[in-house]
């Protein structure tokens, strides 16, 4: 997502290689050359609508084959019975195949990863009576014939015209391709493949974010569909078929499914591998299995993904050596977080069942702004399902949960995040694939939306909000003391690091409330005094922030005001003095006569968590 950089001598790279392909008709190609040309490019626009779905969304939506046919004939029957325009053909083919790309998706917003793939992959098997059944439209078995050649608005486009116009729109979609790819939308798509929990977290709603990918993913197939009807004025069902499936997949998995070029690689050894090999249309299915199987396993993210870590590795090595050089260059702790609008939280009476289990029953309590409100008690007590409930992942049995004037129970996760709740997970979640700058911007995902259009043109808006956010999160990473690991992997940073950048996630988007779950799990003593640095920025910042927290030596230190829970319900509230010196407090935890100093379950969990870090 790191947009910007190292971006000119690659868009430079580009327009010349660009150029160089278009020129061919002059430097002498032959038309089998520049047939071949056009075919790597209509496959190359199918296989990145699959990386678009598959490698960047993650979702196993398989359907690329029947967008493609329904761009085809679209322009079909467009060109043969209505009116033979290129433009008005282009323009229907990616309304049919974006429409046809939604509604084979659509299982996908109820069932996940293979029952999705197989559900899709069967619409393939669907094509050759879906265009039988139209068949005095469609040509039916025997294929639609007499497509005629290219024209826009009247004339003809002969010669090499049509040839230029393919390499050309093929090339711009290339470019939208990276604009998405290397920019918000790109890491929102990345956020949710890893983790539909965080992406709610971050603003972005899943079922909408996956409906997006679908319908970008189907716009480049419907493109190829319309230059495929013109290539070779004929359209056949049987060309749509488990084999061009398979190919597409193949060529997706070898070129690299999360990369933009990998399409490109992937699609020219598809169709320029089988003309060198003449066996091969004897052995295809056996070729491109192979091709699958060393695209699967042997490279990571295909033959893009190998060129990408041999630099990536590189830059990450002097970027590491940098941020080691001098560890105490920059903890942040001259620095203080920008003031946000921080909201009162009002739970009342909020009960939530799980079957026969009474998880949490008739919670009430607030919270203030530039407070911190610690929620504590035995494991079991109900301090993550109250995280949850307050957060939106999940619905109240009774009992209403207020932020400022606005009541937001009832509302999803992702919505309940706009409204400026930010929260962090007992596990971490970095998603691979972002930098620590990267995985901050993520967390303004949904409370600054910058539309779709203006990220793919990049039209000013887009750099307006891109000069916004790397302004904030520069701020947010100063003040966290992350700034010298701004452009290293975030996925790979310890533990106490990774918990505070979590952290300054769920802050980057101005959150009036922040919620945190156990944050101190597993950090060793000089991440908690860093810790408790971040925390009274937060309060000094005007956050209202919410802490469930087994380790009570933190608890006294940090927090204004304390709940505690047991068995579901409120027990205590009061003051950290006031609740060291509850007897029925004391007894929840560690029995009569002790004193709350920390407690034996976090001794025991934190030595466990750090085993199973290890
Ligand atoms: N999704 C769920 N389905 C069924 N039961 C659940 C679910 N989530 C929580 N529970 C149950 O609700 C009760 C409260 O669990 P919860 O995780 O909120 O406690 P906790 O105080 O956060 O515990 P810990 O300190 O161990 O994180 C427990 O009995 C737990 O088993």
């Amino acid at each position: 997502m790191t947009q910007g950089t190292a971006v000119r001598p690659l868009a430079g790279a580009w327009a010349v290689a660009v150029g160089l392909i278009i020129a061919l008709p002059w430097l002498g190609a032959s038309g089998a050359t520049l047939r071949l040309v056009t075919l790597v490019a209509i496959l190359a626009l199918v296989v990145s609508g699959l990386n678009l779905t598959l490698g960047y969304a993650g979702e196993l939506a398989l359907a690329q084959v029947p967008i493609y046919a329904a761009g085809a004939y679209a322009t079909g029957y467009l060109a043969t019975a209505v009116i033979n325009d290129l433009l008005v053909a282009m323009a229907a083919s990616v309304l049919v195949a974006v429409l046809v790309g939604v509604v084979t998706g659509l299982p996908g917003l109820r069932l996940g990863g293979w029952t999705l793939a197989i559900t899709s992959f069967f619409v393939v098997l669907l094509i050759p009576s879906i265009v039988n059944a139209f068949g005095d439209r469609l040509g039916g078995y025997e294929g639609m014939i007499g497509i005629p050649a290219p024209a826009v608005f009247g004339i003809d486009l002969d010669g090499p015209a049509f040839y230029v116009v393919v390499i050309a729109v093929t090339a711009l979609w290339f470019v939208i391709f990276r604009n998405i790819a290397v920019s918000r939308h790109g890491a929102s798509l990345l956020v949710l493949k890893q983790s539909p929990i965080l992406a709610a977290a971050v603003g972005t709603s899943p079922h909408g974010t996956k409906i997006v990918a679908y319908a970008i993913g189907a716009v480049p197939a419907g493109i190829a569909g319309c230059f495929a009807a013109y290539v070779d004025a004929y359209l056949s069902p049987l060309t749509f078929g488990l084999e061009l499936s398979i190919i597409i997949l193949a060529a997706g998995i070898l070129g690299g499914p999360t990369s933009v070029y990998g399409a490109i690689i992937g699609a020219a050894i598809m169709q320029i591998g089988p003309l060198r090999v003449t066996v091969f249309d004897k052995y295809a299915l056996v070729a491109y299995g192979v091709f699958l199987i060393i695209g699967g396993l042997l490279l990571r993210n295909g033959l893009a993904g190998v060129t990408t870590r041999l630099v990536g590795r590189l830059k990450v090595r002097r970027r590491r050596e940098a941020a080691t050089a001098d560890p105490h260059a920059a903890d942040g702790t001259a620095v203080d977080l920008p003031a946000v609008d921080g909201q009162p939280l009002a739970v009342r009476g909020v009960t939530k069942r799980f079957g026969g289990n009474l998880a949490v029953d008739g919670v009430s309590f607030d919270a203030l702004p530039g407070q911190i409100t610690a929620l504590v008690g035995p494991n079991g007590s109900g301090k993550t399902t109250i995280m949850n409930l307050i957060s939106g992942y999940y619905s109240a049995d009774a009992g209403t949960v207020t932020l400022g004037d606005r009541v937001v129970s009832g509302l999803p996760a992702h919505r309940v995040a706009r409204r400026g709740v930010g929260r962090t997970f007992q596990t971490p979640l970095i998603p691979q694939g972002l930098t620590v700058a990267d995985t901050i911007i993520t967390g303004r995902l949904g409370s600054h939306p910058v539309s779709l259009l203006a990220t793919a043109l990049r039209l000013p808006r887009h750099w307006k909000a891109l000069a916004e956010e790397r302004r904030g999160s520069r701020e947010i990473m100063r003040a966290l003391g992350l700034d010298r690991y701004a452009d290293l992997p975030a996925a790979e940073l310890a533990l106490g690091t990774r918990r505070l950048l979590e952290l300054g996630r769920a802050i980057a988007g101005g959150s009036a409330l922040v919620l945190l779950d156990e944050v101190a799990s597993g950090l060793d003593e000089e991440d908690i005094q860093g810790l408790v640095r971040v925390l009274t920025k937060m309060r000094a910042a005007g956050v209202t922030v919410v802490l469930v927290e087994h380790n009570f030596s933190l608890v006294k230190a940090v927090a204004d005001s304390i709940v505690v829970l047991a068995e579901g319900q409120v027990i205590a509230t009061g003051t950290p003095a006031q609740i060291a010196a509850d007897p029925t407090v004391v007894r929840t935890y560690l029995g009569a006569g002790g004193e709350i100093t920390g407690t034996r379950v976090t001794a025991e969990r934190t030595a466990g968590e750090k085993a199973g870090q290890a």
